[in-house]
């Protein structure tokens, strides 16, 4: 069976190869990540992850992994910031609060589905106008959701999660094997 990562982002790689998991083939999902009216984060990050799965092309002895980020501020969705002032915007709005991070996963193999998804709750120190221009300028909020990734500089900001790291940089480690092994993907076993 082989294993396609869906996902074109860098981060998700990297975790998968925490695992041991090397995919067979990477191919980045192109959908509408537009949130419907009144959509709720945590719905919506699901939506996004199983709509990824299945636009992804897949043979019959192929298995997809998709993922999802979204950050929610109450019911606010934050995705990848389009711009640097929507990126100071939501930083702003997260500075001195706390937020969650929901990552949802989705695995296609054959007709079916499996889903999971992960939330953590993160706080975020406030910030100076030192720290979020610096910030700005590093560029590194550039294509991570809520514009920020805690695996890198942003990590100063970010002094207490409740929830899994893993999942906050865009891949719950401990669900996505679980959920491969759910679907039968031998993450434990003989491979070829
Ligand atoms: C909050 C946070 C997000 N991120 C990243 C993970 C995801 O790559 C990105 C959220 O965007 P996503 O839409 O989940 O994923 P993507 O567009 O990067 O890749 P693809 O759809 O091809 O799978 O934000 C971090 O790297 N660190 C963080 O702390």
């Amino acid at each position: 069976m082989k294993l396609i990562l869906g996902s074109g982002s860098p981060r998700r790689k990297e975790l998968l190869a925490q695992l041991g998991l090397v995919p067979d083939d990477i191919r980045s999902p192109d959908i509408d990540e537009d949130p419907r009216k009144g959509e709720l984060p945590r719905p919506y990050c699901a939506r996004m992850a199983r709509e990824k799965a299945m636009a992804v092309p897949r043979a019959e002895d192929e298995i997809v992994l998709c993922a999802d980020t979204t950050v929610a501020l109450g019911r606010r969705i934050m995705g990848k910031p389009a711009d640097e002032k929507e990126a100071a915007a939501f930083l702003l709005a997260m500075s001195g609060r706390r937020h969650k991070v929901i990552t949802a996963i989705a695995v296609a193999r054959g007709t079916r589905l499996w889903e999971a998804d992960v939330v953590t709750d993160v706080k975020m120190k406030r910030l100076s106008d030192v720290e979020l221009n610096a910030y700005l300028m590093s560029g590194d909020w550039r294509g991570k959701a809520g514009g920020y990734g805690i695996q890198g500089i942003a990590g100063a900001f970010i002094p207490w999660i409740q929830g899994s790291y893993s999942a906050v940089m865009g891949l719950p480690v401990a669900e996505t094997a679980k959920l491969l092994a759910s679907a039968g993907y031998p993450v434990y076993g003989e491979r070829e």
